[in-house]
This record gives structure tokens, C-alpha cells and sequence, in this order.
């Protein structure tokens, strides 16, 4: 299996502040990774070492099998946060632009998205409104045809029309182009839609990434006579705990099967999971155990 992403106990830090603490990560290549995590989490720190934006301060990170940036950079289309664009370029110089510097450049991607997005083609690109701009930088970073396309909050600036058109762009050109993806996203929502594997980020440490379908079949949510979570057996990974007087409610993760009778056991949707884990930080305690990677 190739590797789209590989980080080596990755850490970086600005002054003395850990943005990415300990980040050891192995996602499998030709998915859409989701990831996810508050504001602040060290999303962007980790997008931009990858595309050797940014050096590590501890360990490594590999893109696509060899070190980030460099030689690397010619097989991704990466489009950051703020989705730089030249403001004094017309939408058509950009696709020129583009044609120029990206051997694989996909001239008639590029005009029929600009088409469909009804962008002016001679309109400067500082002249847009900011989710016209996040979809010119978008058809860039498409027509490129990376190998690996990473894109920093990709949707946060567009319509939730234009969000939905976009996913399902991005989905068809996976399927097609055996492209991989991996984009930061604050909506479960669009993670569910368009992703097929997860990473967690909170407070700068990975909680959790793993195959979606694979982390909804592993967590779990029982409901039963109040019980201390740390009477558990040791192959149920308690991730969160509400207790009332009567009553206990756990979200756990375990591969076996649930056995004791005394719990109700439901289904926990992306957005549970999700949330379970956003509501750790590092903090608190999580039992010395290890960080989850669940993966097929
Ligand atoms: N250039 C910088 N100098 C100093 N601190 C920084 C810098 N960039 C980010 N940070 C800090 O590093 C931490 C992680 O920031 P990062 O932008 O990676 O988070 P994020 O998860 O992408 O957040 P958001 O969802 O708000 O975009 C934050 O505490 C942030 O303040």
C-alpha cells in the first residue's frame, strides 16, 4: 500500500509554543482524508509541513513516499487557507499561468470549471468575492492534476450550494484520477459527504484517524447502571464518560463484541465520534493509553 501521508513523530513549534505536539500518522493513498479538529488545533501547521511549507521541529514527514517539498512539490496541488491568488491577474492569466509552470495541466478542466462557476475570465482575480477566489484557487490546484491535492478549509468561503457542487467535483476527480486528498474541514457534515478517512487534531496531538466505515463499526455507545468507567475491560477504550446518579453513558471503541447485558449498545454516527474526541484535550486524562490509529 502507498502512503500519501507519512509523519514520524512530527512536531513544530513557533517560539515556545507547540503548535503540532508527537504527530505520527500513516494515511493510506488513492482516500479523502478528512481532517478535523477546533480552531487553534494545529490543522494548517500540519497541511504545511507537508507541502514543506513549514520544517519540522521534531521528526519527519514524507508525501507520497519521499520527504515533504522539494521534487515532491510537482505532484501536489496544495491550496492553502487563505487561498492566495495574484490580485493584479486576470482569472484567464491564472489559468496561463498555470498551464506554464504544471507539465500536467488540464487546460479543458480548467476553462469548463471556470465556465460552470460563471467566473469572468478577464476579471482580476482581487476583484472577486472571496468564494469566487477560493474557487479560482481551487481550479488550480484540480487542473494541476496532483497526485496528492491538499486543500486548507476548501469550502469555508463558498455557498452551501457551491459546497455541495464542489465535494461531489472533488469525489468524481478521485475516482477518475485515482487522486488522493486530504482537506481540513471545521463541518462534519462535508466530511461525511465527500470522506473516506479521518483524522482528529485537538490542542496539537492526533486523537484519532482511521478508515471512516472502520471507525463507526469499532464505537459504540452504552447505556446502563452507573459504573466508574475505569472498571472497564481492558478491550474497551472508554472515550467519553457522563454519569447520573442511576445512570452511565459511554462512548467506547472496542473490536470485540459487547457482551455484558446490564448495557444498551447503539451506533454512534461520524458526528459522535467526532465530538468524542474533540471533547478530549490533552489535558485530561485519557488512561496512559496509546493514541488510536484504526485502520483496514
Ligand atoms: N506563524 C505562527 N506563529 C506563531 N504561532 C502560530 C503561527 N501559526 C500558527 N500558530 C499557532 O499554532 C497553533 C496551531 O495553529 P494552526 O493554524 O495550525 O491551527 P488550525 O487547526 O489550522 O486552526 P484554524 O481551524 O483556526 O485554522 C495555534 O495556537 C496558532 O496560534
Amino acid at each position: 500500500m502507498t502512503t500519501a501521508l507519512r509523519a514520524q513523530g512530527l512536531g513544530k513549534k513557533y517560539g515556545r509554543r507547540w503548535a503540532l505536539t508527537d504527530c505520527t500518522l500513516d494515511v493510506p493513498s488513492g482516500r479523502v482524508v478528512g481532517l478535523v479538529g477546533p480552531n487553534g488545533a494545529g490543522k494548517s501547521t500540519l497541511l504545511n509541513l507537508s507541502v514543506g511549507m513549514l520544517t519540522p521541529t521534531t521528526g519527519g514527514i514524507e508525501v507520497l513516499g519521499a520527504p515533504a517539498g522539494g521534487e515532491q512539490l510537482s505532484k501536489i496541488g496544495f491550496v492553502a487557507q487563505d487561498t492566495p491568488t495574484y490580485a493584479r491577474l486576470s482569472v484567464a492569466d491564472h489559468l496561463k499561468l498555470g498551464a506554464r509552470l504544471n507539465p500536467r495541466w488540464d487546460d479543458s478542466l480548467a476553462e469548463a470549471r471556470i465556465q460552470r462557476l460563471g467566473l469572468d475570465p478577464k476579471q482580476r482575480a482581487g476583484k472577486l468575492s472571496g468564494g469566487q477566489r477560493a474557487q479560482l484557487a481551487l481550479t488550480l490546484g484540480v487542473a494541476k492534476r496532483p497526485e496528492l491535492l491538499i486543500l486548507d478549509e476548501p469550502v469555508a468561503a463558498l455557498d452551501p450550494l457551491a459546497r455541495r457542487e464542489f465535494l461531489q467535483d472533488l469525489m468524481e476527480a478521485v475516482t477518475e484520477h485515482e487522486l488522493s486528498v486530504i482537506l481540513s474541514s471545521h463541518l462534519v457534515s462535508d466530511v461525511e459527504r465527500s470522506c473516506d478517512y479521518l483524522v482528529v487534531l485537538v490542542d496539537s496531538r492526533v486523537q484519532v484517524s482511521g478508515d471512516i466505515e472502520t471507525l463507526l463499526a469499532t464505537h459504540y455507545r452504552l447505556t446502563g447502571p452507573r459504573r466508574d468507567e475505569k472498571s472497564m475491560p481492558p478491550n474497551q477504550y472508554v472515550i467519553s464518560a457522563s454519569h447520573t446518579d442511576r445512570q452511565s453513558t459511554l462512548l467506547i471503541r472496542t473490536d470485540e463484541p459487547i457482551l455484558d447485558p446490564a448495557w444498551t449498545v447503539s451506533q454512534l454516527t461520524l458526528e459522535d465520534v467526532v465530538l468524542a474526541y474533540m471533547g478530549r484535550s490533552s489535558s485530561a486524562p485519557q488512561n496512559n493509553r496509546p493514541v488510536l490509529e484504526v485502520q483496514r
